[in-house]
């Protein structure tokens, strides 16, 4: 590597997508203090379509696709992800290459008057977009008023403050990577929330061929994070859970064992398929593929069926 070497990190705009990415660059010069880093700011279609539910517009792959085309012409060298947005499948010649370490992956409530889900009273309006989330938390409180909730995190909690919801559900690491620690009234536990695959974490994308790139990323890899993101992102491609689904799915590490809890539910909440596997780290793929064939065993295949006729 040549002293002048600069190293270009693709990003949405939004004040999180850009935290990442700062926060990739901060361990990039860490690692490298030689290297140049620089942010390639850049809008998305997903960025710039906020008033339709996701799922109506092609899901998330509206927030990857123009950082994808900036690296294969090379206007980029990398481009930062939460995680949980990226699709299971990459474009020829790109390829997810660092998983980072995870920051807390629980979703968070949020409110002004309120501290957590069994707080609230009858019919209380609760935003969130999530079909995830919505069919969790619906199944729970099925009085609840669910309304659409879509923006950057900023714009979500705006919306609150103004009162258009008594509560909103976000990804509690949002939250915390942009020190707005105090506006979480609760954490929600997977027990009752189980968080989507790969919330809160980070990964990082990068041309195939591209090996100076590729060396120079090697010291962000967490290995714990990656084992648990293959495990969830496995069970999740098994169910062709393509765009915007009502889909859990998590895994924690313990010495060389992984668990994995998933669940697919109807966007009404009317039926949760819970479903748990264990066994080796080093098999955290082929546990997300068995415990997706123990949903779709279960009919997970009829309710997302249904989900998708009605997106
Ligand atoms: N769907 C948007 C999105 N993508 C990643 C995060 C949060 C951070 C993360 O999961 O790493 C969020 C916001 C949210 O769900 O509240």
């Amino acid at each position: 590597m040549t002293q002048q070497h600069t190293l270009r990190i693709a990003t949405r705009k939004s004040a999180l997508a850009l935290w990442q990415a700062e926060f990739v660059k901060a361990q990039l010069m860490h690692f490298h203090p030689e290297l140049k880093v620089e942010l390639v700011p850049m809008s998305t279609q997903g960025d710039i379509i906020l008033d339709t539910p996701l799922a109506k517009i092609g899901g998330k792959g509206l927030f990857v696709k123009e950082l994808e085309q900036a690296m294969l012409d090379g206007r980029a060298d990398i481009a930062v992800h939460s995680m949980k947005d990226v699709p299971v499948e990459f474009p020829e010649g790109l390829e997810l290459y660092t998983i980072c370490e995870r920051e807390d992956p629980r979703d968070a409530f949020v409110s002004n008057s309120y501290k957590q889900l069994s707080d609230l009273p009858q019919g209380a309006v609760v935003g969130t977009s999530s079909l995830r989330r919505q069919c969790q938390i619906r199944a729970l409180r099925p009085d609840l008023d669910i309304r659409d909730l879509r923006g950057n995190v900023n714009t979500r909690l705006a919306k609150l403050d103004n009162g258009d919801y008594d509560a909103i559900i976000l990804a509690a690491a949002g939250l915390l990577r942009l020190e707005m620690s105090e506006r979480i009234a609760s954490y929600i536990e997977p027990e009752l929330s189980l968080p989507a695959n790969g919330q809160g974490a980070v990964g990082i994308e990068c041309r195939s061929d591209d090996t100076l790139t590729k060396s120079l990323l090697a010291p962000l890899e967490h290995a714990e994070t990656r084992i648990r993101v293959l495990a969830e992102r496995a069970m999740n491609r098994r169910l062709e859970g393509g765009c915007q689904v009502p889909i859990g799915a998590y895994a924690q590490v313990s010495g060389d064992q992984v668990q994995l809890r998933g669940l697919v539910g109807a966007v009404d909440g009317s039926e949760i398929l819970r479903a748990q596997v264990s066994g080796r780290s080093e098999d955290a793929e082929q546990l997300g593929i068995e415990l997706a064939e123990q949903l779709l065993a279960q009919g997970a295949d009829k309710i997302l069926a249904e989900v998708y006729k009605g997106a």
